[in-house]
């Protein structure tokens, strides 16, 4: 069953064509990540599945409707990438606030542990630490038992014992049936969670497969050396040339200066590095690019 879909949505800000033609559709019980550097489109693709905006053309459902029908959100948990609480609230009490909307609320104490916040639960929100707040906004999109929960980048700012508590607390409703949809910057973050991944960069689907299929395109490594004459080499998905340098991408480096050894090149200053993950979205949208200039 089809809990999100977009088809061919388009999203424009002014001169900015924020999303271009990008499909997506989540189905019930998965655990979908988008992944994407910043300004990809993420936030503005949740935002429109949500219905927090519009799109400027093709077509969203959420939950069989129109998502800005509020009759489509019923079931939805979401949290935003920024949210507010009111600070002088304490935590027990913006639980129950949220929790008096819905028919069959998580018990508060529940909800607490499971996102280990149950020694805040008098304080006031106003008063916790970013990682706490965080962690509380999150939390407010599982009050109602949502089928679909939406979190855009939810884990930012928190440290590394808060991210697991979270990551639990998702990977718990998950078993339980329930289906999500969140975007990171990381993979680590969608590799801890999601089984499929939907790459985006630019406005665009750049990939929708298993997380191990991607961790194979997000894994190129940038091979640079200076040499006169490069042979082909196999398992190069990318050439550039800058400062006098070439910088071969690959997906394994070992295998490619075993072969630049092998093919006899003469070449110096040899040296492997991981790209960044903003440099792998580069080569996998390097057919929309001008070509690199050669040195
Ligand atoms: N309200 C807006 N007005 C104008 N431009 C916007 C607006 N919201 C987003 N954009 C632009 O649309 C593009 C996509 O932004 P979006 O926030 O969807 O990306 P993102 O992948 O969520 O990025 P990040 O990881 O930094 O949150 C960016 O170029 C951004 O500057």
């Amino acid at each position: 069953m089809i809990l999100a879909h977009a088809e061919q949505v388009s999203r424009r800000y002014g001169e900015v064509l924020a999303l271009d033609r990008v499909d997506l559709t989540v189905r019930a019980g998965e655990l979908v990540g988008l992944l994407g550097p910043n300004g990809a489109g993420k936030s503005t693709l949740l935002n429109l599945l949500v219905g927090l905006r519009r799109p400027t053309a093709g077509r969203v459902e959420l939950l069989g409707g129109d998502p800005r029908d509020p009759a489509s959100r019923r079931q939805l948990g979401v949290t935003p990438q920024e949210t507010g609480l009111p600070g002088t609230l304490r935590v027990g009490e913006v639980v129950d606030f949220v929790s008096a909307h819905f028919p069959d609320p998580v018990p508060r104490g529940e909800l607490l542990d499971r996102f280990g916040l149950t020694d805040q639960v008098r304080r006031q929100t106003g008063g916790l630490s970013g990682g706490q707040r965080r962690r509380l906004a999150v939390a407010l999109a599982f009050v109602g038992r949502p089928r679909l929960v939406v979190l855009d980048e939810p884990t930012t700012g928190l440290d590394v014992e808060a991210r697991h508590t979270l990551w639990e607390a998702v990977r718990g409703f998950h078993a339980e049936g329930g289906t999500v949809l969140l975007s990171s910057h990381y993979l680590e973050e969608v590799e801890a969670l999601a089984q499929r991944v939907v790459v985006i960069g630019r406005g665009r689907v750049l990939a929708d497969d298993s997380v191990a299929a991607i961790r194979g395109i997000v894994g190129v490594r940038r091979v640079s050396l200076v040499a006169d004459d490069l042979p082909r080499l196999p398992g190069v998905v990318a050439t550039e040339h800058a400062e006098g340098r070439t910088h071969l991408l690959t997906t394994d480096a070992d295998q490619l200066v075993r072969d630049l050894v092998t093919a006899g090149v003469a070449f110096r200053d040899l040296e492997v590095r991981p790209t960044s993950l903003e440099e792998a979205f580069l080569t996998l949208t390097a057919d929309d690019r001008p070509a690199p200039t050669p040195a």
